[in-house]
């Protein structure tokens, strides 16, 4: 079965960003020299580019954790202005509390937001339970695997209800068999619900897997190179195997091979 995309208007609109670093031993690094790159809404976009092109750095503004040298992020039409909670960010080895439950950890943001203590518990419950950490609620993150804590970092950035998931190589840490089950379940999650994701990866069969369409960026300084569609019928899971994939893939490996064997001369 094959789900219709409906694509919305531009929800993240990132506009001419640079990203100028100040570097003692090396002078300014141009990071990002600006990057053009917009996501309508429910759409899911994923970044992918030589190690160093920037990608972090670019989420890491569009987050608002970082003020960009030159240029803006727009989200619905307004300038962001630093973190907001609309913007949710998993990164790599997650920001979980090591010192807090696996409840309290997916409490927090609510908690922060003033939401009364019955409502939250039952948001905090409904979220354990869409990422099967229910039985876990009591345990501390040291107790859990790796794949558990980036389920709790997940189940933590929805309870705060963005409309914006902004992921740094959510699944990158986790043994293969964790990745796919967490990329699964990412799937289905965004197949219901339809939030904007900018996804940043190392994996090209990830990003194929995922995503609407894939940005291909070149080093340095950081510069869009390409936008792929995935034009892949819907659900996913089982497109691995279709030759379109593997051509997709083919193309992307040769463009970031490319790059990189350009910038490392
Ligand atoms: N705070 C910082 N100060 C100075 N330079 C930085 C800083 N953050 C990043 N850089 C530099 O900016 C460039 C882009 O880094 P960034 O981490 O965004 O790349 P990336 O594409 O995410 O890399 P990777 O794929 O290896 O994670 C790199 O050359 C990095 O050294």
């Amino acid at each position: 079965m094959s789900v219709a995309v409906t694509q919305g208007a531009v929800h993240v609109d990132v506009r001419r960003i640079s990203q100028r670093f100040r570097s003692g031993r090396q002078g300014d690094l141009l990071a990002l020299d600006r990057v053009d790159l917009q996501a309508r809404r429910g759409e899911f976009v994923s970044i992918v580019g030589p190690s160093g092109c920037g990608k972090s750095t670019l989420l890491y503004i569009v987050a608002g954790l970082l003020q960009a040298s030159d240029g803006q992020v727009l989200v619905d039409d307004k300038p962001i202005h630093g973190p907001h909670p609309d913007r949710g960010l998993v990164l790599q080895n997650s920001s979980i509390f090591p010192w807090r439950t696996v409840e309290e950890n997916v409490a927090f943001g609510p908690q922060m937001s003033g939401l009364p203590e019955s409502e939250r518990r039952s948001l905090v419950a409904h979220y354990l339970d869409m990422v099967g950490l229910t039985k876990f609620a009591g345990f501390y993150p040291r107790e859990l695997s790796g794949g558990m804590k980036q389920r709790i970092a997940i189940a933590q950035m929805l309870a705060c209800g963005p409309s914006v998931f902004l992921m740094d190589e959510p699944f990158g840490a986790l043994d293969s068999l964790s990745r796919e089950v967490l990329q699964d379940q990412l799937l289905q999650l965004w197949e219901r619900d339809r939030k904007t994701v900018l996804f940043v990866t190392h994996s090209i069969d990830e990003a194929v897997l995922l995503s609407d369409r894939i940005v291909i960026m070149s080093p340095l300084p950081g510069r869009v190179k390409e936008i792929v569609e995935v034009n892949l019928p819907r659900p996913r899971q089982e497109t691995r195997a279709l030759p379109e994939f593997g051509r997709l893939r083919n193309h992307i490996w040769s463009a970031i091979r490319q790059e990189t064997m350009e910038a490392i001369g």
